[in-house]
């Protein structure tokens, strides 16, 4: 039982809140959170929190429809609110998966270094480069300036009604981060019909700073998709890693197979040192998936291929990554893995976030199991739609790390033995 400190859990997932006060040996603080006709949230703290310390549990997988993260995180705002000019002493914001992080502030090419955004056409006024000259004198200086801009003997781009199609499309489009990747998409993005370089917003930094500036004191979090996301913050970020649960699902369930015969894959680079800390640490082998983009000729178009770097034949894989949102990534790598000899693929994932058809095409796959843990809510409903997944349990984890920021102990020695 731990004493003096207050759980309030937002709508995202009561289970886990449930779980961590149970182990917590605290009940979950009373609160109203619900919605006016309008769709605006309204809250109402119904516990005292004046001088306690505060932990409100809000994760952010899909609902019914893609807004819920947005909702979600306008809730835990307006809860982190709420507790500060309820004169909490502390107010710990806990995020099992944290939204946005895995959005780059700067747009990367997979080829290679960031895409440059700082550069707008038309140009930062220079002394090589006229100024406009005011908004009143019904010149397109936009236009003017662009063309200037261009290189010699490039073409003017096209008026606005010439667009391609897929560009007056994007905004009914449901993005994901693989648009970064999409060459007809990326082309639109870089430049538009009109010139005008898009400006890719920092939804990052901002996300890092509403929390903030909502009066969170302390963010809780796991395997950020970005470790050195937490450098977006001015107050302390703990980030928990499922490491430790991930390693002992290999060594209970993928036992009867020799798991050090196994092979632990990483989906794509971004990820292999997240599946390396598990390789290492099991003296197991490990693989890469590199996704190839360079076009072989000039002339050529950007065109995704997949490499395997490792031998993989007649062994079972063992996908490593943080996430699986819309799941391409994973059954992509499975059928890969497959084809180069691999005998079976289970994926092992923090955060299962699976939105839109995700569970059909995981059932359509290669993949054989897909493990994940309740970051983010697994519903009946879902399991039942999905019998290659298996759900662990990570909210011991966070009740040892609520009980041990509360005490100002340390965080990083649970992971000490990992
Ligand atoms: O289920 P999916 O929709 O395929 O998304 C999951 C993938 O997205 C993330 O990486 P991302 O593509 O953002 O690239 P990175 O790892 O190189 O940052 C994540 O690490 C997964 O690899």
């Amino acid at each position: 039982m731990v004493r003096n400190i207050v759980v309030l859990g937002g709508n995202s997932h009561p289970k886990f809140v449930d779980s961590v006060c149970e182990f917590l040996g605290v009940a979950p603080s009373q609160r109203v959170l619900n919605k006016f006709s309008s769709g605006e949230t309204r809250c109402e703290i119904q516990d005292s929190v004046r001088g306690k310390d505060v932990f409100i549990i809000q994760s952010f997988g899909v609902g019914a429809g893609q807004e819920h993260v947005n909702d979600y995180f306008i809730e835990l705002c307006i809860m982190i609110s709420a507790c500060k000019t309820g004169s909490a002493r502390r107010v710990t914001a806990v995020l099992p998966m944290f939204p946005y992080s895995r959005q780059p502030d700067l747009p990367y090419t997979k080829t290679g270094a960031p895409r440059d955004t700082f550069e707008s056409v038309p140009a930062t006024p220079a002394p090589s480069i006229p100024r406009t000259a005011g908004l009143t004198n019904n010149v397109d200086l936009t236009d003017a300036i662009a063309t200037k801009a261009l290189p010699k003997g490039a073409q003017t781009p096209p008026p606005q009604s010439q667009s391609h199609p897929q560009q007056q499309q994007q905004s009914h489009h449901h993005y994901t981060t693989h648009d970064y990747e999409n060459p007809t998409l990326v082309m639109a993005v870089q430049a538009n019909s009109s010139g005008y370089k898009h400006w890719v917003a920092q939804a990052g930094s901002l996300v890092a700073d509403l929390l903030t500036c909502a009066g969170a004191d302390r963010i809780l979090t796991c395997d950020l998709h970005e470790g050195t996301y937490q450098g977006f913050f001015d107050i302390p970020v703990d980030n928990l890693y499922a490491r430790p649960l991930l390693k002992r699902y290999i060594q209970q369930n993928l036992d009867n197979h020799g798991f050090r015969d196994a092979v632990i894959v990483s989906p794509d680079a971004g990820g292999a040192k997240r599946a390396t800390a598990i390789a290492d640490s099991l003296g197991m082998a490990f693989a890469l998936i590199h996704k190839e983009r360079r076009p072989t000729k000039m002339t050529d178009r950007p065109k995704a291929t997949m490499m395997l770097v490792g031998d993989v034949a007649n062994r079972v894989c063992i996908l490593v990554d943080d996430l699986a949102d819309t799941a391409s990534t994973i059954t992509r790598a499975a059928k890969l893995l497959k084809r180069e000899g691999a005998v079976r693929v289970v994926a092992l994932l923090t955060h299962g976030v699976l939105s839109g058809d995700a569970i059909a095409r995981i059932n359509a796959s290669h993949l054989d199991t897909l493990v994940v843990t309740n970051t983010v809510a697994q519903d009946h409903d879902r399991r039942l739609a999905c019998p290659k997944l298996e759900v662990l349990d990570i909210s011991p984890f966070f009740a040892e790390a609520i009980r041990r920021v509360h005490h100002g102990e340390s965080i990083s020695v649970l992971f000490q033995y990992d």
